[in-house]
C-alpha cells in the first residue's frame, strides 16, 4: 500500500514508557516477562501478570463503577487511548451495553460537550488557517490507512452544528468498523474539518476547542474540501473515505463530486438507505406483502430521507415497477410540506421525488399549495411510514392513529438520533395502533410490553451496514463504491432479519452477532463489487479468505 511505517515496525522500535502509551501495542499488566525484560518494562509495571480476560473483568467492574453514560463514555474512551485490544475485547464481550455509550445515543452528548471532556488527542483536526499544511498534516500520520471517517460537524445527528466538537463522531464511527467490521484499529483514521461553527454557545464558551470563528461557506469552503480530498489521494491512495454528518447540501455536492474519483461514499445518504432499504423489505417479507404494493410517505427530505427514498425506489425499479410506477409510490415531506411538481422551490434532486399533480387529484385538500403530514397520511394511505426529521415527536398520536387505521401492519421507522430526537417512542407507536406497529428506530429502545406481548425494537442505524461496507470494500480492495455495492448489502441484510423465519421476532439481528452478520453483508459487498468492475475478479472462496484475513481480533500478538 502507500507509504508510513507499520505496527511491527513500530513494536521494535518503541521501548518502555513509550511502548506503555502506545494504546495499539500496550499490554498493560497482561506484558509477559519475557517482553518486560526484552523492551524495558521492569518495574514499570506491577509484578503479577494478567491474561486479557482478567483484565476485561477488572475493566468491567471500573465501568460498572460508574453511574452515568457521561462517566462510561469517558472512561471507554480513556480505555482506548490507553489499550485498543483490551477496549474492543470488552465491547465485544458487552456489546448490547457498551455500544450505546461510545455510539449513539451517548456519542451525542459527548460531541455536545466533547471541549470539556476533552482528555488527549486523536486522530487528526484540520483547521481553516492550517489549510495550506494539510500534506503535512497527513505526513505526521505514520501508520497506513485504509479507513477515514470525516466530518466537519454541521450536522450532528439531530443536535446540529456542533464545530469541532463533532470529533466524535468520526471517533465513534470508526471503533465500529473494528467492533462490528474487524478493520484493524491501526489502519483507521477520524478527521475533523474545523471550518468554524456557527453554534453560538460554541463559540461564546472559553472551553471550546474549535477554531473559533463563523463557519467558513461558499467558494472558499469548496476549494478546502478540495483541497483536503487531493492531500488524501496523495497521501494515502487507496484509502476509504467516509463522509459523515455534514449538512445535507454540501454532503450531496460532495458526493457527487468525489465519487468517481477515489473510495469514497456518504454514510447519511448511502449507509442509512442500505440499512432501510433491507429493513422495510424484511418487515414487508415478514408480514407476507410486496415492497411493490406499498405507499412510502417519508418525513424529512434531506440527506437521510432522499437517500432512502432513491435506494427504495431503485429496488422497486428492478422488481419491475417502471419509472413513473415506482416514483408514484413515495410521499416525500420537508418543513414545508409534500414534494410536488406544483412546488417552484425544489432543487433537481428533490425533484426526483415530487409527486406529480395527477397523483393528487380526488385529495380531500387544497392540492395547490402546500400539503401538509397529515393531509398526505389521511389521502395517501401509506404502509410504510419513515421519520428523518431530527424532530422530537414529528410524528403525532392523531396522524399515527389515522395510519393504522387503513393499514393492518403499519411499518413505522422513527430515525432520528439521538434518543432525544427519535420522531416518536416505540411505547407511544404501539398504543396508538393497538400494538399492531412494526417498529424500528434509529437510536436504541428498551422492549416495550403491550397487552402482554413483548415487542423487541430493531435498531436500523447504518451501523448495520458501514463497518461490513468497509470490510468488504477492504476484503475484495474495491478502488470505487457503488450503489450496487448498497443494494447487495441492504438485500444481505434482509436476508439476516429474524422475522423472516418468526414475524414476532425483531426486524434486524442481535448485537451479539454483529461480526457474522457483517461477515454475510462483506461478502455481497465484494461480490457486487467484482460484477461492476470496481475490484479484480475474486472466487466466493477468494472473497471468504480475504475476509478472513482482513478481520482483525482483539488478541495480543507477540511483539
Ligand atoms: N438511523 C440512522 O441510521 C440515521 C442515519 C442518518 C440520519 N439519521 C437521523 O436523521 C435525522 C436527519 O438527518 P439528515 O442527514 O437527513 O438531516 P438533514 O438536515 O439533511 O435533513 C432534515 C430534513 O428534515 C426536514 N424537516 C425538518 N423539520 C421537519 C418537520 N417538522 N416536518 C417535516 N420535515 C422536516 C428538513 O426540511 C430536511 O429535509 C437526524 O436526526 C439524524 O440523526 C438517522
Ligand atoms: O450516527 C448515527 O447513529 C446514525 C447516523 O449516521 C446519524 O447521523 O444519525
Ligand atoms: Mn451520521
Amino acid at each position: 500500500m502507500n507509504s508510513g511505517r507499520s505496527t511491527e515496525e513500530f513494536s521494535i522500535q518503541k521501548r518502555g514508557h513509550l511502548l506503555i502509551e502506545d494504546p495499539l501495542l500496550n499490554k498493560g499488566t497482561a506484558f509477559s516477562d519475557q517482553e518486560r525484560s526484552q523492551f524495558g518494562l521492569v518495574g514499570l509495571l506491577p509484578p503479577h501478570i494478567d491474561t486479557l480476560e482478567e483484565q476485561v473483568e477488572r475493566s468491567y467492574e471500573a465501568f460498572c463503577d460508574f453511574q452515568n453514560d457521561i462517566d462510561k463514555h469517558i472512561f471507554l474512551r480513556q480505555l482506548q487511548d490507553e489499550n485498543e485490544t483490551l477496549y474492543y475485547r470488552l465491547l465485544l464481550e458487552h456489546i448490547s451495553e457498551m455500544m450505546p455509550i461510545v455510539y449513539t445515543p451517548v456519542v451525542g452528548l459527548a460531541c455536545e460537550r466533547f471541549s470539556h471532556i476533552y482528555r488527549r488527542p486523536r486522530g487528526i483536526f484540520i483547521s481553516y488557517p492550517e489549510r495550506d499544511q494539510m500534506d503535512e498534516i497527513l505526513e505526521n500520520i505514520e501508520r497506513d490507512i485504509e479507513v477515514i471517517v470525516v466530518t466537519d460537524g454541521e450536522r450532528i445527528l439531530g443536535l446540529g452544528d456542533q464545530g469541532a466538537g463533532g470529533m466524535g463522531i468520526p471517533i465513534g464511527k470508526l471503533s465500529l468498523y473494528t467492533l462490528c467490521g474487524g478493520i484493524d484499529p491501526a489502519k483507521t483514521l477520524p478527521i475533523l474539518l474545523d471550518l468554524g461553527t456557527n453554534n453560538e454557545e460554541r463559540l461564546d464558551d472559553p472551553r471550546y476547542v474549535g477554531w473559533r470563528e463563523h463557519r467558513i461557506k461558499g467558494a472558499e469552503y469548496d476549494a478546502f474540501i478540495d483541497q483536503f480530498v487531493q492531500a488524501v489521494k496523495k497521501r494515502f491512495p487507496d484509502v476509504l473515505l467516509q463522509w459523515e454528518d455534514f449538512a445535507s447540501v454540501d454532503a450531496e455536492r460532495i458526493l457527487d463530486k468525489y465519487r468517481d474519483d477515489l473510495c469514497t461514499f456518504n454514510d447519511d445518504i448511502q449507509g442509512t438507505a442500505a440499512v432501510t432499504t433491507g429493513t422495510i423489505l424484511a418487515a414487508i417479507e415478514a408480514a407476507g406483502g410486496k415492497l411493490t404494493d406499498q405507499n412510502i410517505v417519508m418525513l424529512g427530505a434531506g440527506s437521510a430521507g432522499v437517500g432512502i427514498c432513491l435506494q427504495l425506489k431503485q429496488a422497486m425499479l428492478q422488481s419491475g415497477l417502471s419509472e413513473d410506477e415506482a416514483k408514484a409510490r413515495f410521499y416525500v415531506i420537508d418543513r414545508d410540506g409534500l414534494l410536488h411538481s406544483g412546488r417552484s422551490d425544489l432543487d433537481e434532486l428533490h425533484q426526483r421525488l415530487a409527486q406529480s399533480p395527477e397523483n393528487l387529484q380526488g385529495w380531500d385538500c387544497d392540492v395547490s399549495g402546500a400539503i401538509s403530514f397529515a393531509d398526505v397520511v389521511r389521502n395517501a394511505k401509506p404502509g410504510v411510514l419513515v421519520g428523518a426529521t431530527g424532530q422530537t415527536g414529528a410524528f403525532t398520536e392523531e396522524i399515527i392513529r389515522e395510519m393504522a387505521s387503513h393499514e393492518e401492519h403499519p411499518v413505522i421507522f422513527p430515525l432520528s438520533n439521538p434518543t432525544s430526537r427519535a420522531e416518536a417512542t416505540p411505547e407511544d407507536l404501539l398504543k396508538w395502533t393497538d400494538g399492531k406497529a412494526v417498529i424500528a428506530t434509529g437510536s436504541p429502545f428498551d422492549p416495550v410490553e403491550y397487552n402482554g406481548v413483548t415487542h423487541v425494537i430493531a435498531q436500523c442505524n447504518n451501523s448495520y451496514i458501514f463497518p461490513a461496507m468497509g470490510l468488504g470494500i477492504r476484503a475484495s480492495r474495491a478502488r470505487r463504491v457503488t450503489d450496487s455495492m448498497f443494494m447487495a448489502a441492504a438485500f444481505a441484510l434482509k436476508e439476516a432479519s429474524p422475522a423472516l423465519k418468526d414475524p414476532t421476532a425483531s426486524l434486524l439481528p442481535s448485537l451479539t452477532i454483529i461480526r457474522d452478520v457483517g461477515r454475510s453483508i462483506a461478502r455481497a459487498v465484494a461480490q457486487a463489487a467484482i460484477d461492476a468492475e470496481v475490484a479484480d475478479s475474486l472466487t466466493a472462496e477468494e472473497i471468504d479468505q480475504r475476509i478472513e484475513e482482513t478481520m482483525w481480533k482483539p488478541e495480543y500478538k507477540s511483539l
